[in-house]
């Protein structure tokens, strides 16, 4: 078990930084702690004030007001201190191309007053642990990206600090590499490293993360842990209606009357996936292909066949593919089609028959069903918008 016992090693108090000649706050007001051996995700939109924050925490940025305290040590009062208790991994590579990999561990722990021995030591450790021992005394340039960033967390951990900084640590990385990194990083939290990331590949670091601050223009909308986080705001399911409305029926209309349904927390509209020429998107999830007023009372006998419907009836219906995550196939190329998503509280089964009861009410055409859980993306977008910034 992690420790998360003792003080919080992070606090981030009421954080304000302002850059020169700009009239709003890049951190307005930021407010979080991180406990010894937790995983703590910083998530937020480009432009929201990660890196700000995270510059002010390792000391390469000055805060405007508030306060950022790394092990007790105020980052701003003293900063060379708090370097001693913390660790930075950029998402560039900045590892010294003049020195071999060794020599890069070697150096970072002697410049943090780890002694010469010593050093040798703790960096045959991390080659070691990281898979680089082969390679250890190779020139940097043959490094590919995936060793290059083993390497750089190998660095950070040279001086064991009490707190990671990892900015996008599995970016552009092969699925192996990625894996390792977070095996590496749930192991750090085992001895009680406490880890700040900052990452756009949210749903992957929601395996891992403990828990996870979303800010936006610079101020914190969220914390949480994720399943918390996706249970309180995206709902229980999603289920995933491909629809063709009847000719002059308002879209907004029959999105709302799908909200009104018991068990729906909100309706809404979304991108309909594009349907590649005589194919199915999504890549192999089945659909329904142009159900329309008949076939859909086909689906809704379908669904409450049995008596309640329930997650095991919708499984049935995935499995005699009848229902995917992908979509459907495209009876008409996709035209005049409506995708409408419904947040649910609950079964999706025991929705599946009234949404159909409705839609053939106002004489849609159920093109597809798709049936899936929440994540951690969804809630990000419900909070942040779905603008790109
Ligand atoms: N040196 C700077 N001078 C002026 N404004 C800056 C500077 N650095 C960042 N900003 C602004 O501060 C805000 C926060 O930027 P920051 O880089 O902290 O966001 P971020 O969440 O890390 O984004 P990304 O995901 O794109 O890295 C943005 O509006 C950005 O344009």
């Amino acid at each position: 078990m992690p420790s998360r016992d003792g003080p919080a090693v992070v606090e981030v108090d009421d954080l304000v930084k302002r850059y020169p000649r700009t009239d709003t706050n890049a951190v307005d007001g930021l407010s979080f702690t991180v406990a010894p051996g937790e995983i703590f995700g910083l998530f937020g939109p480009n432009g929201a004030g990660k890196s700000t924050t995270v510059g002010i925490l390792t000391t390469r940025l000055r805060a405007t007001g508030g306060r950022a305290v790394v092990c007790g040590v105020d980052v701003g009062r003293d900063p060379a201190a708090a370097r001693a208790h913390l660790a930075v991994v950029p998402q560039h590579n900045n590892l010294d191309r003049a020195l071999t990999p060794r020599q890069n561990l070697v150096y970072h722990a002697t410049y943090h007053g780890v002694r010469r021995r010593e050093a040798h030591a703790r960096a045959a450790e991390l080659l070691d642990r990281f898979g680089l021992t082969e390679r250890a005394d190779r020139r940097i340039e043959a490094y590919s990206g995936g060793m290059a960033q083993r390497l750089m967390i190998a660095r950070a951990l040279t001086h064991e600090p009490a707190v990671l900084f990892l900015d996008e640590p599995t970016n552009a990385l092969d699925p192996q590499t990625r894996l390792l990194i977070w095996g590496q990083l749930r192991q750090l939290r085992e001895r009680g490293v406490a880890i700040v990331l900052t990452t756009h590949a949210m749903n992957e670091a929601a395996r891992v993360v403990d828990r996870v601050g979303i800010v936006d223009h610079g101020r914190l909308l969220t914390l949480d842990t994720p399943t918390a986080l996706v249970r309180g705001l995206a709902g229980d399911a999603l289920l995933d209606l491909t629809v063709t409305p009847a000719g002059g029926d308002d879209p907004d209309a029959l999105c709302a009357a799908l909200g009104e349904l018991p068990g729906v927390r909100k309706a809404e509209r979304v991108a309909t996936p594009t349907v590649p020429a005589g194919g199915r998107p999504g890549g192999g999830a089945a659909g329904l292909a142009g159900v329309g007023a008949g076939g859909a009372g086909m689906l809704a006998a379908l669904a409450a066949g049995g008596g309640r419907p329930g997650a095991g009836r919708l499984a049935a219906l995935a499995g005699a593919g009848l229902l995917g995550r992908g979509g459907g196939a495209a009876g008409n190329g996709g035209r005049g089609r409506l995708r409408i998503r419904l947040h649910l509280a609950g079964d999706p089964a025991t929705l599946l028959g009234p949404a159909v009861t409705v839609l053939t009410a106002r004489s849609a055409a159920v093109n597809a069903v798709d049936v899936g859980e929440p994540s951690l993306e969804d809630v990000f977008i419900e909070l942040t918008g779905r603008q790109p910034r």
